[in-house]
């Protein structure tokens, strides 16, 4: 179900594994609560307070549920820009303009229906918000093995863009050590529903 080839190294596929098997045991009262909560932790960042545009995503599946941060950012007045997944696995970027303009494209995904702004705008983000299956304490961060958010991290780098990075996940999903490849980039702060870690911090 959905695992790509391209999935790295072994344990990274083993913990990927691990990890969604224990999100699908989660009752949907429980996950309805750990979005509220996700929001409200995300909301509180000073780093998210002062951000006029946010990279964010829409949850899909068994993730930590972005519904309620999307609107709350929304109604911030907060520009958000949502990924669009493209063939070649990079992430073109279209504004949100409301759950009625996000449409199913497979996977379990929904993505904006509007005007798509290139792979660069994730680059004009003052935060940007990242899917994720578990983070370890340095700020390496386990994704779903496509590479899309390594990409998108390594293209900030390049263009000098330093914006808080966040990566959104459930209480747990912060373990201590995950086997990095080369081309994996750290973020700074991790946020489940019970709290902020800061990562890299000795
Ligand atoms: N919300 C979200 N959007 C994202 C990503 C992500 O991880 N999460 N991606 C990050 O790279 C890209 C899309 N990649 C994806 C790859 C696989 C599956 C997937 O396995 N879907 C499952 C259901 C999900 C689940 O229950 O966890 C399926 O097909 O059944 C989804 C998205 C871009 N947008
Ligand atoms: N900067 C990059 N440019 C092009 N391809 C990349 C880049 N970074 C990673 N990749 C590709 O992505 C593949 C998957 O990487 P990895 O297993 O670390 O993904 P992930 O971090 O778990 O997933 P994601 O970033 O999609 O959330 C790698 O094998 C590599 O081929």
């Amino acid at each position: 179900m959905g695992e790509p080839k391209t999935a790295g190294n072994s344990r990274k596929r083993e913990l990927r594994r691990t990890v969604l098997a224990v999100r699908r045991t989660l009752p949907p009262d429980d996950r309805q609560a750990a979005a509220e909560e996700l929001a409200r932790r995300v909301l509180a960042l000073d780093e998210l307070a002062a951000a006029r545009t946010v990279a964010a995503y829409v949850s899909v599946g068994t993730e930590p549920g972005t519904g309620p941060l999307l609107r709350a950012l929304d109604e911030r007045g907060a520009r958000v820009l949502l990924p669009v997944l493209q063939a070649d696995n990079d992430l073109d970027w279209a504004p949100y303009e409301g759950p009625d303009a996000l449409a199913p494209v497979g996977r379990g995904l929904r993505e904006p229906t509007g005007p798509r702004l290139g792979p660069e705008a994730v680059i004009e983000a003052d935060a940007v918000l990242l899917p994720g299956l578990a983070v370890d304490r340095r700020g390496l961060r386990l994704g779903r093995g496509a590479g899309c958010y390594d990409r998108v991290l390594a293209r900030l780098a390049a263009s000098g863009a330093h914006p808080a990075c966040a990566v959104l996940l459930y209480d747990g999903e912060v373990v201590d050590h995950i086997d990095g490849e080369a081309h994996d980039r750290l973020v700074r702060t991790a946020v489940t529903p019970a709290g902020v870690h800061r990562l890299g911090e000795e």
